[in-house]
């Protein structure tokens, strides 16, 4: 018999921090039509015309800040959580690791596995819970790849995991040595998306955005809405660590572009924490499953001094996922429940 596959693949990184390798990274990231959802005219004349050429310069910058001798930090976690699920599946299972952009990519990884004649392919995009721009985006290079194949082996996705229990308790085992009870307010900080692509996701166009908070409830009518599964996590995460919702707050950070993305901001969130006169936050970022930029740069260094001027003391980050053992554990058994349906 041939070996199961399992393909898992996360966002992507720069090859290096140098200029000329971000700006190869932003380009093909953000001229991805599930990220900048504009037409393809607008969308080659906004990335290739000013963000790119602007951006790539700053970005370059904050990624020297995250690189090591290990290199960027998600890619290094990423690795580290491949070769960790391989080693505890055994020889019966083919795990490969690829990113959506830049390397190693999802080509070669799907021609490794081809060449190695496995039987089936499962597809883990790396993200908690669902949007368009990342798992969807995924989900569709993996369809147009293996689609050109004469023989197309059964290929399967994982759609999200937002509330997977493994991952939750994961989440709360990091936070522990914290203890969180111990701050004045806990932040759920999500990587954020532009509200556009939200109400796109909601196929019955009855339910997104259409009234206040609708977004932060999941239900069998909008158990696809990035921004309740991303609220879900957070009450999940709440709930193992028994905070009470008045001691929690659910915002969404990284905005792009001056269009409304979904709210509150984690900036305006960390204003009106500040005026409440809270001095220590503790932070999860449970959009990620490996630290990277959002989490090591933005949420510490940025969020942190900014939340300093406003008069607050500290925002600690609560690390990712990264190489825990009850989440690699995690991925083990989502690999192997989703082989025995
Ligand atoms: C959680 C999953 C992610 C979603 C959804 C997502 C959407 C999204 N992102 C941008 C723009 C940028 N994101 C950047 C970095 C970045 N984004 C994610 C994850 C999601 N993005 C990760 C894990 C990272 C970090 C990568 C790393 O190397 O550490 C960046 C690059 C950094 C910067 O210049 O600020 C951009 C740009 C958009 C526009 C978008 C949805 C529309
Ligand atoms: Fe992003
Ligand atoms: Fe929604």
């Amino acid at each position: 018999m041939g070996k199961k596959g399992v393909l898992l693949v996360n966002l992507g990184t720069p090859d290096s921090p140098e200029v000329k390798d971000v700006r190869k990274y932003l380009d093909q990231f953000l001229m991805d039509e599930r990220v900048i959802d504009i037409s393809t005219l607008s969308r080659t004349l906004l990335v290739k015309g000013i963000i790119v050429p602007f951006r790539s310069p700053k970005t370059a910058k904050l990624y020297k800040e995250i690189w090591d001798e290990n290199g960027s930090p998600l890619l290094y976690y990423s690795k580290i959580q491949a070769a960790l699920v391989q080693e505890q599946l055994g020889s019966a299972y083919h795990v490969e690791l690829a990113m959506r952009y830049q390397s190693p990519s999802i080509e070669a990884a799907l021609e490794r596995m081809k060449a190695g004649l496995v039987e089936s392919i499962q597809v883990i995009p790396l993200f908690p819970q669902y949007a368009s721009a990342s798992t969807g985006s995924v989900i569709q290079k993996v369809m147009e790849i293996v689609g050109k194949w004469q023989t197309i082996p059964p290929v399967s996705f994982v759609n999200s995991f937002h509330d997977n229990e493994m991952m939750i308790s994961t989440f709360a085992d990091n936070a522990k040595k914290y203890q969180p009870e111990t701050y004045d307010q806990i932040l759920f900080s999500f990587h954020g998306l532009p509200e556009r692509q939200l109400k796109k996701c909601d196929h019955s166009g009855q339910h997104c955005l259409k009234s206040a908070d609708c977004c932060a409830t999941l239900t069998d009518v909008n158990k696809f809405c990035y921004s309740a599964q991303c609220h879900d996590t957070a009450r999940l995460i709440a709930a193992e660590l028994n905070i009470p919702a008045t001691q929690y707050s659910v915002c969404f950070q990284s905005r792009l572009g001056k269009e409304p993305w979904v709210q509150p901001y984690t900036s305006d969130t960390l204003k009106e924490l500040a005026a409440k006169g809270k001095k220590r936050l503790l932070v999860f970022c449970p959009a990620f499953v490996a630290d990277c930029l959002e989490t090591l740069y933005e949420v510490t260094v940025e969020y942190g001094e900014e939340f300093k001027k406003l008069g607050g003391e500290e925002v600690q980050l609560v690390s990712s996922l990264n190489d825990h053992p009850q989440w690699i554990a995690a991925l083990v058994k989502m690999v192997k429940e989703h082989h025995s349906n």
